[in-house]
């Protein structure tokens, strides 16, 4: 009836384009989130309604649904219960260990930093402000303060003056999910820029997609671009410390791996063990984006060399409040942009409601050189509207 059954832990834009890829190789897939409607769900077999923290209710899914494979698509999840059910002889991608560790900053930054011996920015964890000023001490300013669990920038601050200490604690306490008050003060690494090298483990080992450039803000991801000209030697620097990670992480799937570049260094920042937000843009860049390369991994399927068509951006589209009721326009607006030299798509992800900042679509456009590409792609971004409704 169907290749493999898969229940597909959180179900936003990453894990809606995922089902596409896996829906299209034949699988049934389970979507699940803490809410209805969820982008993914709109294109899955079933979906199922809670929160992935609830160890209870993820229990009874994964009891009801017997998946192939268990496949985590956001970070806060009860790793406990994924690592049980791996011991029972479930499947977990790319491995209950791995969602576990990247779920934690300190325990991933301890397995890069002191066991695998990566380069990373200088750090100290705090779980006082008394600590964080301590932290401080010992990384100098400006430094960067995040909580030890959260996401998409939530809770993180940069502090340049000590005055800022205090708000910036306040706000990781305020904004960690989770049950530990704990924050990781990390040196400020002044970089020329930044890159996500999407790597692929699969049975037939390891392999490399072209570098993602990209610009964040708060924290967020605001563009990215393939590929990012790098040296050779910083380039290979990068890859040896992303194969250690995801050969130490085990399991097969696609991991994002962070890179901050400096002039004449690679710096290791974090990893998703999964398809990345940055990596959106290989739904126009790739002959196969990090969803299809991430549903082959976890299904066993062959590997082949990934073709990048040539230069491409992609561009968020972003709410700018709370609303219900609202409609997106502007999507003719945008693709009329594309041309017979350049390609322009729109991705608008189906989310039920906006709140400030929320993404809501994103936009692909391909160029003559990677500044063209990301014009082009903040403009066509730049032309869908999102319509608040009274
Ligand atoms: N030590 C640092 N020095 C300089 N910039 C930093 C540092 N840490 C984080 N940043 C900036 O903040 C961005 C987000 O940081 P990080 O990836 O650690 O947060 P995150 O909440 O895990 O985000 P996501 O879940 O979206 O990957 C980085 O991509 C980088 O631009
Ligand atoms: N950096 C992690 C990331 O990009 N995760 C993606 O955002 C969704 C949550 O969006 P929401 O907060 O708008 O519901 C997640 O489900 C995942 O697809
Ligand atoms: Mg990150």
């Amino acid at each position: 009836m169907f290749t493999a059954k898969i229940l597909l832990l959180g179900s936003g834009e990453l894990g809606k384009e995922f089902v596409i890829s896996t829906k299209r190789y034949g699988c049934y897939v389970v979507a699940c989130d803490s809410y209805a409607n969820a982008p993914a769900m709109q294109v899955a077999d079933e979906s199922e309604v809670f929160s992935m923290l609830d160890a209870g209710a993820l229990r009874n899914a994964i009891e009801k649904h017997r998946p192939d494979f268990i496949v985590p698509e956001i970070e806060a999840i009860r790793t406990e219960v994924l690592q049980d059910f791996e011991d029972k002889g479930f499947t977990v991608v790319p491995s209950a260990r791995a969602a576990s560790l990247t779920m934690n900053r300190d325990r991933i930054r301890e397995l890069a930093a002191t066991e695998l011996g990566l380069r990373t920015s200088k750090y100290r964890y705090a779980e006082s402000l008394e600590e964080v000023r301590e932290g401080a001490e010992h990384t100098g300013l400006p430094c960067v303060i995040k909580p030890v669990m959260s996401s998409s920038g939530k809770g993180q601050s940069t502090v340049r003056t000590p005055d800022q200490l205090e708000l910036a604690w306040n706000d990781a306490v305020a904004n960690m999910r989770g049950d530990r008050k704990k924050v990781i003060v990390e040196e400020f690494i002044a970089f020329e820029y930044e890159i996500t090298l999407l790597t692929i483990r699969s049975r037939e080992g390891v392999s490399f997609c072209e570098p993602i450039g990209h610009r964040q803000e708060r924290g967020d991801y605001q563009e990215s671009w393939q590929p990012t000209p790098m040296t050779e030697k910083l380039l290979d620097d990068a890859k040896e410390m992303a194969r250690k990670v995801v050969d130490n992480l085990g399991g097969y799937g696609i991991f994002g791996v962070e890179f901050f570049v400096t002039r004449d260094e690679v710096v290791f920042s974090e990893l998703s063990p999964r398809p990345h937000d940055t990596g959106l843009v290989t739904l126009l860049s790739q002959n196969l984006s990090e969803f299809d390369l991430h549903a082959r991994a976890v299904l066993g399927l062959p590997i082949p060399q990934v073709r990048l068509h040539g230069p491409t951006a992609s561009a968020v589209i972003l709410a700018d409040r709370e609303a219900e009721r609202f409609t997106i326009q502007g999507l003719s607006n945008a693709l009329v942009l594309g041309s017979a030299d350049a390609d322009v798509e729109v991705r608008i992800f189906g989310k039920p409601t906006t709140r400030k900042h929320r993404r809501m679509g994103v936009a692909l456009a391909s160029g003559g050189t990677v500044e063209e590409a990301r014009e082009r792609a903040r403009q066509a971004a730049s032309r869908v509207q999102i319509g608040y409704e009274p």
